[in-house]
């Protein structure tokens, strides 16, 4: 693909593959959620997110999404209990969107698509890095969060606002939805959607994918499309 990955017709999730054959991989996300198929596991644990704003950095367009990223040198901003065991930091999160309000999200319940999902990324703290431990089977859990369409800040921003009242969750084992797609994301989809208003999705649909000096190419439907199951489990937190 000339030029890197994106999701244009001539580097789209469709071309993917031919420089990212783990697109083809046996646990790649997203995934459509069939609700009446997910499984209650009575082991699961209530999830545990706690986000401390003094640890937000910035905010920037990496050409792809646009994403906030969290000082992660300690356990101020974590990810605890749910599906995964031991402490997971907060890295970033970022969001992806469709061009109108019927499609948008990547994962789908039901394969109903929302206009946009939220994806909070946190790492394991067995390894050393964000980096380190993206290439591990247990390393990234990332809590995806759906936005619907209702009426309804950096430093110092508490990504907690993001959180819906719920925290209610399906749970499966997947990857990262971009190149490099690595098969290494305890994925938390959870069940209650947020609200984002008709004007805050118009906000995120005059974002850019191109660069300064370059045509302009609005930053929309930079999601990629659910991927075969392929005899995975979803699991549900709560009856
Ligand atoms: O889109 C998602 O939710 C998954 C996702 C999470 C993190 C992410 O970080 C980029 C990245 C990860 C590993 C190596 C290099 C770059 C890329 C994708
Ligand atoms: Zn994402």
């Amino acid at each position: 693909m000339s030029g890197g990955w994106g999701y244009a017709e001539h580097n789209g999730p469709d071309k993917w593959f031919r420089n990212f054959p783990i697109a083809n991989g046996p646990r790649q996300s997203p995934i459509n959620i069939v609700s009446a198929e997910a499984a209650y596991d009575h082991a699961l644990q209530p999830l545990a997110l706690k986000y401390d704003p003094s640890n937000s950095l910035d905010i920037l367009n990496n050409g792809h999404s646009f994403q906030v990223t969290f000082a992660d040198d300690a356990d101020s901003s974590t990810l605890t209990g749910g599906p995964v065991s031991g402490t997971y930091r907060l890295k970033q999160f970022h969001f992806h969107w469709g061009s109108s309000d019927d499609k948008g999200s990547e994962h789908t319940v039901d394969s109903k698509m929302f206009p946009a999902e939220l994806h909070l990324v946190h790492w394991n703290t067995a390894y050393p890095s964000f980096s380190e431990a993206a290439s591990k089977p247990d390393g990234l859990a990332v809590v995806g969060i759906f936005l619907e369409g209702t009426q309804t800040s950096f430093a110092d921003f508490d990504p907690s606002v993001l959180l819906p009242d719920s925290l209610d969750y399906w749970t499966y084992d997947g990857s990262l939805t971009t190149p490099p797609l690595l098969q290494s994301v305890t994925w938390i989809v959870c069940k209650q959607p947020i609200s984002i208003s008709s004007v805050q999705m118009e906000e995120f649909r005059n974002l850019l994918f191109s660069a300064e000096g370059e045509p302009e190419r609005y930053m929309v439907d930079n999601y990629r499309s659910p991927q075969p199951l392929k005899g995975r489990k979803i699991l549900r937190s709560l009856k």
